[in-house]
């Protein structure tokens, strides 16, 4: 039975989940039936593929559009040829999961703002005809989902092929033309890149710790809102902006922020949209995609992944047009001038990448580059994501940002909706720090084994092994402070010790990095002491690798080894035979040193450690402040 309603996740206020979070809601959700009447919205994938983003209600009751819903989990099914492959049947319970919880948050729910789908298309401004097919899509798609209900286990590769079907035909404007057969190859994705969205609601506000990169897309705002004043003060504006930072980081966000901020309209393409495989249809669609945008300047556009039409290395069998594309792109980028107002923001991971012809001046010129965030940075995401749903008081964004070094933007808002999700599965009324902690674990560990039995012996180990991290770590002045012990399996271990850092230490001193190294001795001299040489496992592994790494930078990178002093020695294994022997030494020395000040520390805190490890064994997770109270 499911134990998830769409008024449980709404109550939460989530009603804006991500796809591909939705994997362990979907089973719970497709047993019931959807509801009788004919459906009122879009489908979401309709939608996606006419205005670039997909929408639902916000709990304000505001149509709240989701750009990841299209650059993320659409971008695969887009193409055609990759259709076949990745539209397995998890994506088709998405899918067809999706089609009801627009539903239910739209129809069953509906506000007293709730816009119906007449609504949402006239303030889309499409044309009739568009109106149409996306009215008859979207019925046809319900219906479909529907049907899809009631089908037994044995009978999903079918609906899978209408599934499949349906997609090709909304996406492929079949709705549109009687003759699909013929128009489909030719013209795929050609529409989708035209039609503009005005994004009005999304501004630099939404987007968050990447002050550097709003301020100097400002200027770029301004220029958009008057581009004729602009040219008459002189200013020099590029035309080409290449937004460079790792995934997620919220590189399409920002280029609709500018859109929104400067109230011009905003033409999202995908570059592995161009990349085809018959001749001149990238071509023709760049053509197009500029040829309207020209048309409706001053106005955005917006090329995702453009290493993947614009990349260096792409020139082979894969990619057989690529050249073509790219040529088109660079003659559409020479062929207006700077005053036309149309601005091309192109999205990449690597730089580097690019194709040297689109960096040149003229073309992508300007480049803002979206880092990850630091740890104020994801402290403003977390808690911009967590005022959306409802959070107990006692949640503190950050500690769970000291906690989440290196997480990108989206997987700052994937943990938020994680944690919203398990919350609702716990039936609760709201999202605590619990939540979000087992959010952050389970990203960055995998999920809970909680199956998986661990006979009492090797608990016990795990527990002494654990509490000697946590007691080394604990008495040890410059260790991080501890956040978390648990001998809950995750992933592949069997417990472990978390710490956090006050800060994101951009560098160490010696003593952190020696304290680093005597936390990681702390389990295997655990295990030693109390269990007996004999008894010691495996389990300290990792551990010894975590410590053989600091011990080895210490000597070979950051000079803090008397004995092979200042010097940098790049590749150990280039280095000649002695200094290799005197490297290793050195090594060995301050790995013998730590385990020992590890062993001093346990015997002299024996108790304590003791304590520790039954509290663990009682109660699996201790929190820092529970371990403080064990002591
Ligand atoms: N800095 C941020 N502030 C607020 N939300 C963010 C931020 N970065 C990412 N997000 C969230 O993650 C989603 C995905 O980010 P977005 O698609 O903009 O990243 P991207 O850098 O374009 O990624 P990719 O390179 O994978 O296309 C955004 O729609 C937003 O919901
Ligand atoms: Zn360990």
């Amino acid at each position: 039975m499911f134990s998830v309603s769409v008024r449980n996740l709404r109550d939460l206020g989530l009603s804006d989940i991500r796809l591909s979070q939705l994997d362990e809601l979907v089973s719970r959700l497709l047993p019931t039936s959807g509801p009788e009447e004919p459906p009122t919205v879009a489908s979401p994938w309709r939608t996606s593929h006419v205005s670039g983003d997909s929408f639902f209600h916000n709990k304000h009751g505001e149509l709240k559009s989701d750009p990841n819903f299209v650059s993320r989990g659409f971008k695969t099914l887009r193409k055609p040829r990759r259709m076949e492959s990745e539209l397995n049947l998890e994506a088709t319970n998405q899918l067809a999961f999706f089609f009801f919880l627009s539903q239910g948050l739209l129809q069953r729910e509906k506000g007293p703002e709730a816009q119906s789908l007449d609504q949402l298309l006239t303030q889309k401004n499409l044309p009739d005809n568009q109106q149409e097919a996306f009215k008859t899509g979207f019925t046809e798609g319900f219906m479909r989902s529907q049907a899809y209900t009631q089908r037994t286990q044995d009978s999903l590769r079918r609906t899978r092929v209408i599934l499949l079907v349906l997609l090709l035909l909304g996406i492929y404007g079949l709705s549109r033309t009687p003759f699909l057969s013929v128009r489909f190859r030719t013209t795929s994705g050609l529409d989708s890149a035209v039609d503009p969205v005005q994004m009005k609601n999304v501004t630099f506000d939404h987007v968050k710790g990447v002050e550097e990169a709003k301020n100097e897309l400002q200027e770029v705002v301004e220029f958009l809102k008057n581009p004729q004043k602009f040219t008459v003060l002189g200013g020099k504006l590029p035309k080409g902006i290449l937004l460079v930072g790792p995934p997620g980081t919220g590189k399409t966000l920002l280029a609709r922020a500018v859109a929104g901020e400067a109230d011009v309209p905003f033409y999202y393409a995908s570059g592995s949209e161009f990349d085809e495989m018959f001749v001149g249809v990238g071509a023709s669609r760049i053509r197009n995609l500029f040829k309207e945008a020209k048309a409706n300047a001053p106005c955005v556009i917006f090329i995702d992944e453009l290493d993947s039409v614009g990349g260096k290395r792409i020139e082979s069998p894969m990619h057989p047009y690529s050249r073509q594309t790219i040529n088109q792109l660079l003659a559409e980028m020479d062929g207006f001038k700077p005053n036309e107002g149309v601005i091309v923001v192109g999205a990449t991971n690597f730089a580097e990448a690019l194709d040297n012809a689109l960096v040149r001046p003229g073309r992508f010129d300007m480049q803002v580059t979206v880092p990850r965030p630091d740890v104020k940075g994801r402290t403003e995401i977390l808690n911009w994501y967590l005022s959306k749903i409802k959070v107990d008081t006692a949640v503190e964004a950050e500690i769970i940002a000291r906690g989440t070094v290196g997480f990108s933007g989206a997987e700052l808002e994937n943990l938020v909706n994680q944690a919203a999700l398990k919350a609702a599965v716990d039936e609760k009324e709201m999202v605590t720090m619990k939540d979000l902690e087992f959010a952050k674990d389970k990203i960055l560990m995998g999920p809970e084994r909680r199956s998986v039995e661990i006979d009492k012996k090797n608990k016990t180990i795990t527990a002494y092994h654990e509490s000697g991290h946590a007691i080394v770590a604990y008495f040890t002045k410059d260790a991080m402070p501890i956040n978390k012990a648990t001998i809950m399996p995750r992933g592949p271990t069997l417990g472990h010790v978390s710490m956090l850092p006050e800060n994101d230490r951009w560098s160490e001193t010696r003593a952190q990095l020696l304290a680093q190294m005597d936390v990681s001795m702390g389990g295997r001299v655990a295990e030693e002491l109390i269990f007996g040489d004999d008894n010691i496992t495996t389990g300290a592994s990792s551990d010894f690798d975590g410590a053989t790494k600091i011990a080895k930078m210490m000597v070979t990178r950051f000079g803090m080894s008397d004995k092979l002093g200042v010097m940098t020695y790049g590749d150990v294994t280039k280095q000649s035979p002695e200094t290799q022997a005197a490297i290793e030494r050195e090594v060995r020395v301050l790995l013998k040193d730590s385990y020992e000040r590890a062993k001093n520390l346990l015997k002299t805190y024996s108790k304590e450690h003791k304590t520790l490890a039954d509290a663990l064994l009682q109660y699996e997770t201790l929190d820092a402040k529970e371990i403080k109270l064990v002591r």
